[in-house]
């Protein structure tokens, strides 16, 4: 037991909370945590900075692909049960506001309160993509925050990082990290297995990633039907 757990397969998983897609993801990689032998890292980027450095554009900005994209999120929403609802305005939303604040405000939890960046990402997701609510204001991250557990005085403090260089640093670091790995939206998933470097793109690779780590993939649903209870994270 102790050698299976010293050889874990690390797997980051970069994601920007604006995309919903990476909240696919997200959702099945730690349901599938418990399950497989992997260590997973959760490595908050920023999407739009992927974009322009990759020479990239948003799928919603080609009209047909956009709407092909809301009835592919509609049907992925049943299929992996993540409570996706696209949001009332969504160019303003996704496109015009963005999620600059919410990612330095996750790269400051990943610095400071780690075991906390899973549940303050899933609490931002939620705002924007289930509840159509805002991501851009301190008092939508301190809700948020809050949500996830986080203290009045701990707060406080992480919500006054959001200008601070190292926190900007951090967020920079983490998005060059991606592109370096061949990023271009997100999610990205990089599998270190046998000293390298293995990158996937999208929530629907799955069935591949889970073939590179000699591990079984069982639907995205998989942890969640063992214990019983397909709503008791969200
Ligand atoms: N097929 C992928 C699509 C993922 C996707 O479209 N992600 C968007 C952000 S929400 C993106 O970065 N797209 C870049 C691209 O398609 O080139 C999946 O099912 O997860």
């Amino acid at each position: 037991m102790a050698a299976k757990a010293l050889c874990k397969t690390k797997i980051e998983l970069f994601y920007d909370v604006l995309s919903p897609y990476s909240w696919i993801a997200f959702e099945v990689l730690t349901r599938y945590q418990s399950k497989w032998n992997i260590d997973v890292k959760l490595r908050p980027f920023l999407l739009g900075g992927v974009m322009a450095a990759s020479g990239n554009q948003p799928p919603a900005m080609v009209a047909n692909k956009g709407m092909y994209m809301l009835k592919d999120l509609e049907r992925l929403r049943d299929f992996t049960c993540t409570p996706i609802r696209q949001p009332s305005d969504f160019m303003g939303t996704i496109i015009q506001k963005g999620s600059l604040q919410a990612q330095r405000f996750l790269a400051s939890v990943e610095m400071s309160q780690p075991s906390l960046l899973e549940e303050v990402s899933r609490q931002l997701w939620l705002r924007v993509w289930n509840r159509d609510e805002d991501i851009t204001e301190l008092e939508s991250l301190r809700q948020a925050g809050k949500m996830a557990g986080l203290d009045e005085a701990t707060l406080n403090k992480l919500l006054g990082t959001l200008k601070d260089q190292n926190v900007k640093d951090k967020l920079k670091a983490t998005t060059s990290q991606a592109l370096s790995h061949g990023a271009f939206g997100s999610p990205i998933m990089i599998v270190h297995k046998d000293d390298e470097p293995h990158i996937f793109f999208g929530s629907d690779r799955f069935e591949l990633l889970a073939f590179l780590i000699g591990e079984k993939y069982e639907g995205p649903l998989a942890e969640l039907s063992k214990v019983g209870d397909t709503k008791s994270k969200l």
